[in-house]
């Protein structure tokens, strides 16, 4: 997976993700009012209408999409029904997609949840594909047997897993940057990291098994990039968290690869910035990014 997510950055010289995190209050009122947001059933029509004139409109310069799963299951049965069309819908348009679901559990039940998401559901006789994803972030709390099914379902199906390391919150710290044993937690997550996906390496010297790294802490993403360069970093909290800009260079490796860039409001909710109808002014957000990065990737090639 990892060789067709860096060549669909490569296609589009884009390293961004828009991060379908839809809700209804982002509506502008026009739009808004072509449907019964009263209703779970409207609200999941009106954010299926939004993804798709979103990826329409970007599908030609961004390369993936990442859904938030929680802004679906807020809405219910009708939030998944959303959930499922924007995945076929993204498909569709060639987009990767990645889903943030952020999922663990004890083994079995992480078997179940690697199914749901990457791979195939058992029913009688045959199986079947319930929410087919190409990525899937997945929480390392529970230690490597909560995480080794969603590698073999990496394996098995040809699929990808970014695994928190150092995330893009205030408080992100309070466990991950504690240090034990001479090291911090992120950084020996990220050890594990490397050794959960160390037979999931692609023809770019990447691995399957990636990292969460939050654009807020460039420093540690400039650190980690170093200690782990087999780990391609999915790096979220560019735009509405305050990270951007040639911060992120030290993200990137000396060929320009190694991360790619979330951003969800900043692009869901860009007409409020730029004006005019909401699909056109994320399309010149995106462009803004694009450049944006396009300095941070520049900075670090200059740098090695
Ligand atoms: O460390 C993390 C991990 C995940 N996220 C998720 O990314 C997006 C960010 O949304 P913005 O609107 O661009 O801030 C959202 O889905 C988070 O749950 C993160 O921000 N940080």
């Amino acid at each position: 997976m990892i060789d067709r997510l860096i060549e669909a950055i490569e296609a589009k010289k884009n390293p961004t993700v828009l991060g379908l995190d839809t809700r209804i209050e982002y509506f502008p009122e026009k739009f808004a009012s072509g449907f019964d947001l009263t209703t779970f059933s409207g609200a999941a029509d009106g954010i299926i209408a939004y993804n798709k004139a979103l990826m329409d409109a970007l599908f030609g310069t961004v390369p993936a999409v990442k859904i938030q799963l929680a802004y679906y299951e807020m809405y219910g049965l009708e939030g998944l029904r959303a959930f499922a069309e924007t995945i076929g819908y993204a498909k569709k348009k060639g987009f990767v997609v990645m889903v943030d679901g952020k999922r663990n559990d004890i083994g079995a039940t992480a078997t179940a949840y690697a199914a749901a998401y990457l791979g195939e559901t058992p029913l009688a006789g045959e199986n079947a594909r319930a929410f087919d994803a190409d990525y899937l972030t997945v929480n390392p709390y529970l230690g490597s047997d909560g995480v080794l099914p969603f590698v073999e379902a990496c394996k098995a199906q040809d699929k990808g897993i970014f695994v928190l390391v150092k995330t893009s919150n205030p408080s992100s710290g309070q466990l991950q940057d504690l240090v034990v044993e001479g090291e911090s937690i992120y950084q020996r997550v990220g050890r594990l990291v490397v050794e959960w996906g160390k037979e999931l390496i692609g023809k770019y010297g990447y691995s399957d098994v990636g990292a969460v790294v939050g654009a807020t802490y460039p420093e540690q993403g400039a650190e980690l990039r170093r200690l782990l360069p087999s780990v391609f970093f999915l790096v979220p909290g560019y735009g509405a968290q305050g990270g951007g800009g040639k911060e992120l260079a030290g993200c990137f490796d000396g060929s320009g690869r190694g991360a790619i860039v979330n951003a969800s409001r900043s692009l869901l909710c860009a007409y409020k910035k730029h004006g005019g109808d909401f699909d056109e002014a994320a399309f010149a957000e995106a462009k803004r990014m694009r450049e944006d990065l396009a300095e941070a990737v520049a900075l670090r090639r200059e740098r090695s």
